[in-house]
Order: C-alpha cells, then structure tokens, then sequence
C-alpha cells in the first residue's frame, strides 16, 4: 500500500508557487529523505501530507484518505518541526503523557529512557529549553510516537554534531526494529546517506528527483581536467554541472553511463574522474541558473566600486 500519494499537487500562496504539479508517492514502510533548497516546498509539502494545509490542486492521499481535516491521519500521522508550541503550563513529563494518551503506538518505555539519555528533567517546561534541547525533546516524541507516518521537517536544527549522530542512529535502530514510513526533510544529506532509503529532491516546487538512496549514490561520475580535453567528451552528453576551475581547468558531473572505453579514452586524455556524494549531486542539479554568478561576484562588483 501507498503510504503517500501525490498527484499534479499544486500549492499557491498569493500568486506564488510554492508547490507546483508535484507528482510522487512513498510506498509503506520507507525512510525517505525530502531535500532541495531554500524555498523549494518542503515544509509545504510537509503540512498538506500532515494535514494541516489544503492544496489548491491535483489529488493527495495518505493511507488512501485525503489529508486536510482527516481524523484517521491525524491519528496516525505526527508532524515534527523546530515551531512545535506545547502548552507552556505542561512539563516535560506531562507533555510524554499526553503524547501516550493520543498515540496509539506510542512507546513510553522508549520516551522515559531518550529522555533520560538526552538529559532532561521532568519538571523542565518546553519553552525553557535552548533551541538544540528543543529539538531533541521534539524527537523523543517524534520517535516514541511510532506513528505510521513520522514526518519530521529539518529535526536536527540546533543541535550539535554529538546529538545529530545519536539522533540518526537512535531514528535508525528504531525504524528496523519497528518499520514505518518516515519523511524527513533535511540540509544535512551527507550525514544521512547511510540512514535513507530514498531521496526526493525538490526544485521550486516541482519534482526534480526521486530515487533510491544507492542509485543516487551511482547516478553521477565528477569529472576534472583541461577544458579542451574535456569538451569533447562533454558533447552530447547529459551534463548536471560545469564549472571552470582556473583558465584551462574545469569540473563537470555527468550521469554516469560511461563505458569502460570510454573511461579509458578519458584516462588517456589526463580527465580524473571521481565519484559524486548524493548530497553534492543535489546541490549540483539545484544551483542556481539564473546568471548571477556566484556570491564571489558580489564581492568582485563592490571592489570595482
Ligand atoms: N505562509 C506563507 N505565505 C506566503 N508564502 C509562503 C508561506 N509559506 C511558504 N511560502 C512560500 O512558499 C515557498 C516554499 O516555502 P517552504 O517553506 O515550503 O520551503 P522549504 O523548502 O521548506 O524551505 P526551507 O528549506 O527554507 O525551510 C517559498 O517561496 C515561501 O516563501
């Protein structure tokens, strides 16, 4: 079954698009990563799947059923986010009830003993805690609640590297011991690759990608050497990214399709070629194109002033 569903969805706020003919689904029981840049529609997308926003278009379904004022998705959906506002007169220990009292998965063994790991105490309130603490205790819930579908947008804001690696491999271990579906939006890709199953990437609005994690990782071949080296092996072919490097230097990333002749003729001509992280591949496909250049230019333009 389709955990999610997505069909030309498309989402304005005013007259701008902030998702736009977006086609997907994510079958049950996956831990997917949604990334893009700023402003791309994640946190969008994220509160129409989780119900609490209505498209203006096509057709979404969670579990089959359309989101938007939907009490079997609420009850089993939980939507994480770094603007999570609990009642200021709870406690900690009193918001782990609450969260047992709604969710029906909800495991409170596995709440108390994160919250003890992590450090908190019981008569802590929410909107007393720094913003990586935040975070964390917004996880405990996330993760305790073992909602079917756990959508957790940019969770790890605030917290340091320690806490983000425990995060990842406390999210990992409780997946494979009770799979279900996760969509988790995050800038920090590189420190995911080994905890995603999938990734979709979006691009102002719109599908750009959405793939297995392993094939990302093979989609893509960097290549770097001379421009009049590189140049004929570029031609015709399907070029992700291209930047000079120095006045006869370039690097360029190409789909990986190459064939053992090929890498030969390249090795020949001095072309070094080296893999591409999923991470680096998706901030190459997503680079700006609109001719600004790069924020070097700025720089560059305010000298010449
Ligand atoms: N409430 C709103 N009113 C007007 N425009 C909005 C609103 N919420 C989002 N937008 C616009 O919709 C677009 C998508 O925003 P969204 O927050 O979904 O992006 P995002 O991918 O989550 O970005 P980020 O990585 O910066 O969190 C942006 O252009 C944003 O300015």
């Amino acid at each position: 079954m389709k955990a999610i569903k997505c069909e030309a969805l498309t989402k304005t706020y005013y007259r701008k698009k902030a998702l736009n003919d977006l086609t997907f689904s994510v079958e049950e029981n996956k831990i997917v990563g949604l990334v893009g840049r700023n402003g791309a529609g994640k946190t969008t997308l994220m509160k129409i799947l989780s119900g609490f926003s209505k498209a203006k278009t096509g057709v979404v379904e969670v579990y089959g059923r359309r989101p938007f004022n939907n009490l079997f998705v609420s009850a089993n959906t939980i939507y994480i986010d770094d603007q999570m506002n609990f009642p200021t007169t709870l406690m900690l220990n009193e918001i782990l009830e609450e969260g047992r009292r709604f969710y029906h998965n909800w495991d409170h063994d596995l709440a108390l003993r994160l919250f003890e790991y992590f450090g908190f105490h019981r008569k802590q309130h929410h909107n007393e805690l720094s913003k990586g603490k935040e975070s964390t205790f917004n996880m405990i819930v996330g993760l305790a609640s073992r909602s079917p579908l756990t959508i957790f947008d940019e969770p790890t804001t605030g917290m340091d590297a320690a806490v983000r690696k425990d995060f990842y491999r406390a999210l990992l271990k409780d997946y494979l011991a009770h799979p279900r579906t996760i969509l988790l939006s995050t800038h920090h890709l590189e420190e995911m690759e080994d905890v995603l199953e999938e990734v979709v990437l979006l691009h102002e609005g719109s599908l750009h990608l959405h793939m297995s994690m392993d094939d990302l990782k093979e989609y893509s071949v960097g290549l770097s050497g001379k421009i009049s080296e590189m140049e004929p092996f570029l031609q015709g072919r399907d070029v992700l990214y291209k930047q000079n490097r120095a006045v006869d230097d370039c690097y360029a990333v190409i789909r990986n399709d190459l064939t053992g002749g090929e890498y030969r003729q390249m090795q020949q001509a001095g072309i070094i070629t080296s893999p591409v992280s999923a991470s680096d591949l998706c901030v190459y496909m997503t680079s700006e194109t609109s001719g600004k250049g790069s924020v070097d230019d700025v720089f560059e333009r305010s000298a010449d002033r």
